[in-house]
């Protein structure tokens, strides 16, 4: 192929209703480019990016299941399997009614690049369904996630492929899901992440998406010189990621100032204490309502429909969805003197919003990097499974805390600019591919 314009020409005829997709390889293609021309020929002879671009395998399902008024509902379930090369097929399952092939076929992607980074053996995969988990009753969900696990059962197991949550899939739908994968099996092993810890579960899994990032956003400040105590942090998202983000910026002396769902966000500027954090634990995770609550509860303001970047702050976390930060967005935060992004969700800005944050050099953390907290927790989760054991919350805090450490090396080894700033992307992108490629090159054409 003679230039990546070409690759991504190729990649984007063969796959032509797949943005979300293109727009992950695209980020991945420009930055190891130039890198596999200098010093990757081995790589390039091997059709590495081409095998790279093309799933190992997709499983696309239906899922009938019965609501409570007895009528039968039709969704549709997907597990993409994307590369295994450094070990079982791992990530995280998504029920939301965006989910389509392309938005799980970037995140299976994205995993790949990510699973590599965490130096754990974990190869990359995605799944899902366009199932709306909102509104619906225990017994519902329940309902649907049986009948999503009797199809997905066939295609994962504790040594192929194991998937964990995402967007909609939590504690309650994992559960569901491990009690039919149970009785369907006849077995009880680690074929999940994110389970109970009273049945295989690891201490620290729930906060460890959110803790990770922040430590990746302290290892980036530090490199600067700076601290996260006394800053002020926009987050958005109310979810898992979101509120351990923000428990762990409150708990290292930062103020956290917004949060947010998919109807508006609030602003709180004395800062969300823990006191507030709980309150909104409880809102989202036992009540499953609207962040809108907390602006009549506490007397602060509420945007409807909008999100939180205009607001100013030293450091941004976007912690919802993809592209939900676009270019305005980003000129927005520069404009507020914002001096570091980390992405707690996948893909959360847009390609031109990276672009600009990365032409001030200020400092951002790409989710493959700064999120990858949550799958090495799954990874540490697998270990405890396979020994039969249950370690500690220290433990696994502190060997979380390492490995944020180590990424940011490898992202700093492999991403240094001339001027000897950080290009994070490019470092997480090469760092995570060199073991990938690795693997296959040594595994032969498959
Ligand atoms: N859970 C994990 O361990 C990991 C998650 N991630 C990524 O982090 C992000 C958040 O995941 P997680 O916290 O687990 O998910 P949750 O379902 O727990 O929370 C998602 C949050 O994002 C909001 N949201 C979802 N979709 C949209 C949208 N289209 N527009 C605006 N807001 C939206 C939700 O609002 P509402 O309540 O209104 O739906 C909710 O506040 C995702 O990008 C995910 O892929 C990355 C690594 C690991
Ligand atoms: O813990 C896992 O296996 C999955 C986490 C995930 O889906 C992600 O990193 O995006």
């Amino acid at each position: 192929m003679t230039s990546a314009e070409a690759f991504m020409d190729r990649v984007r005829s063969r796959d032509p209703n797949e943005p979300e997709f293109h727009q992950a390889v695209a980020e991945v293609v420009e930055s190891l480019w130039p890198w596999l021309h200098r010093e990757g020929q081995r790589y390039l002879d091997a059709q590495i990016l081409e095998r790279l671009v093309e799933p190992e395998r997709v499983v696309s399902f239906r899922i009938a299941w019965v609501d409570d008024a007895g009528k039968i509902q039709v969704n549709r379930g997907y597990r993409i399997q994307m590369n295994g090369a450094i070990g079982p097929y791992k990530g995280g399952l998504r029920f939301h009614p965006t989910v389509t092939l392309s938005v799980l076929k970037f995140l299976a992607f994205e995993q790949v690049f990510k699973n590599s980074l965490t130096t754990l053996a974990m190869g990359g995969g995605k799944g899902g369904a366009d199932f709306d988990p909102k509104r619906k009753s225990d017994a519902e969900v329940m309902r649907f996630c049986q009948s999503f696990m009797t199809e997905l059962q066939r295609h994962i197991g504790p040594d192929t492929d194991v998937p964990a949550g995402d967007i909609g899939v939590g504690g309650r739908e994992i559960g569901y899901m491990f009690g039919q994968y149970r009785r369907l099996r006849h077995r009880f092993d680690g074929v999940l992440t994110g389970k109970g810890p009273e049945w295989g579960g690891s201490l620290i899994r729930p906060e460890a998406t959110g803790y990770g990032a922040i430590y990746f956003a302290q290892e980036m400040l530090a490199t600067q010189g700076q601290r996260i105590q006394d800053k002020t942090v926009i987050i958005s998202g109310s979810g898992n990621v979101a509120q351990f983000a923000a428990e762990k910026c409150i708990a290292l002396g930062a103020k956290v100032v917004t949060m947010s769902d998919s109807s508006g966000f609030i602003h709180d500027p004395a800062g969300i204490d823990s006191e507030k954090l709980a309150w909104i634990m409880e809102l989202k995770n036992v009540r499953r309502e609207r962040l809108k609550e907390y602006a009549e509860h506490f007397g602060v303001e509420y945007y409807p429909g909008q999100r939180p970047w205009a607001i100013p702050c030293h450091v941004a976390v976007p912690c919802a969805t993809q592209n939900e930060l676009d270019s305005d967005d980003a000129k927005q935060l520069l404009d507020n003197h914002c001096m570091c992004v980390v992405e707690g969700a996948n893909m959360p800005l847009t390609t031109k919003a990276v672009a600009q944050l990365q032409s001030h050099k200020i400092l951002f953390g790409p989710g493959k990097a700064a999120n990858a907290g949550g799958v090495a927790t799954s990874g540490l989760e697998m270990a405890q499974n396979s020994q039969r054991m249950y370690w500690s919350r220290e433990r696994v805090d502190g060997e979380l805390h390492t490995i944020m450490r180590k990424i940011h090396a490898a992202c700093c080894e492999h991403g240094q600019r001339p001027d000897g700033s950080i290009d994070y992307v490019a470092g997480a992108n090469i760092a995570g591919f060199i073991k990938v490629a690795n693997a296959m090159l040594a595994q032969g054409c498959l």
